[in-house]
């Protein structure tokens, strides 16, 4: 369970999350949408602590990231798969993490297997391609088996079958039970993956609601969303 209170988080002039308040629950996939720069990445960064709150609270099961105790257990998360170390292995880049977690280096080989990398388990990282990176960072979210998962934008340059693969493991982790968020810019892949979405825009929550009471009768998730945030498409300026 995620639960987002009246967070405020600014940056100098610029209020990057202006009063957001929701709740993300266990059991299915949560869309996290709203334009560039509305927030998402930022509200993502303050629930895992690595951004702390101007005011207001993010909580996971009740608590604030740093007070988790053994949080890779608790929740995992894919940010930015670029950032991983290209000289590593995907194998050694992962038993590090399980290293520094308490982990059992035989969960990094079964995890190595389900994201589909057990191939090239000991190439090097640098040279993987955005989908092996996607792939590995999703290995690592999902190292500690932790009940809330957030993933900002995991489809994003990947071919076809990543694409489904990404859908099909999102959905299997809620029919699991767990929190799942998801921020996504394909509007036709969230139409297919989220039960539920939360549209934010300019750092406000604009919707909460079951993706199918937003898209009756067939409706393109496209076509709401962007009559939804025609007023929120904002770029540069502080606000
Ligand atoms: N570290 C930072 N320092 C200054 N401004 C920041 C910082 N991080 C985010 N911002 C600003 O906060 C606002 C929200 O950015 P954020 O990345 O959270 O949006 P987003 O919804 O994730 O956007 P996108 O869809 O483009 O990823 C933007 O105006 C951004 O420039």
């Amino acid at each position: 369970m995620i639960e987002v209170r009246d967070l405020v988080k600014r940056y100098g002039g610029t209020t990057a999350v202006d009063g957001l308040s929701f709740q993300v629950r266990p059991g299915q996939v949560t869309g996290f949408l709203g334009p560039n720069g509305a927030g998402k990445s930022t509200t993502m960064r303050v629930l895992l602590g690595l951004a702390a709150p101007t005011s207001g609270e993010a909580l996971i099961d009740g608590r604030r990231y740093a007070t988790i105790r053994r949080p890779a257990h608790r929740v995992g998360a894919l940010l930015d798969a670029g950032a991983v170390h290209g000289g590593r292995s995907a194998y050694d880049h992962l038993l590090s993490l399980a290293r520094t977690n308490g982990i059992r280096p035989r969960r990094v080989i079964a995890l190595l297997e389900e994201v589909g990398l057990a191939g090239v388990a000991r190439k090097r990282v640098g040279g993987f391609s955005l989908g092996m990176r996607q792939r590995l960072g999703i290995a690592a979210a999902l190292l500690g088996d932790p009940g809330v998962l957030l993933f900002d934008e995991p489809v994003n340059g990947l071919d076809p079958e990543g694409v489904r693969w990404i859908r099909e493991l999102m959905r299997s982790l809620a029919a699991e039970g767990r929190t799942v968020l998801l921020s996504s810019h394909l509007m036709s892949e969230m139409a297919l993956t989220a039960d539920h979405l939360l549209i934010i825009g300019r750092g406000r929550l604009i919707t909460d609601s079951p993706t199918r009471d937003l898209t009756p009768d067939g409706t393109s998730l496209e076509d709401v969303y962007l009559r939804i945030t025609a007023g929120s498409v904002e770029f540069g300026a502080g606000r």
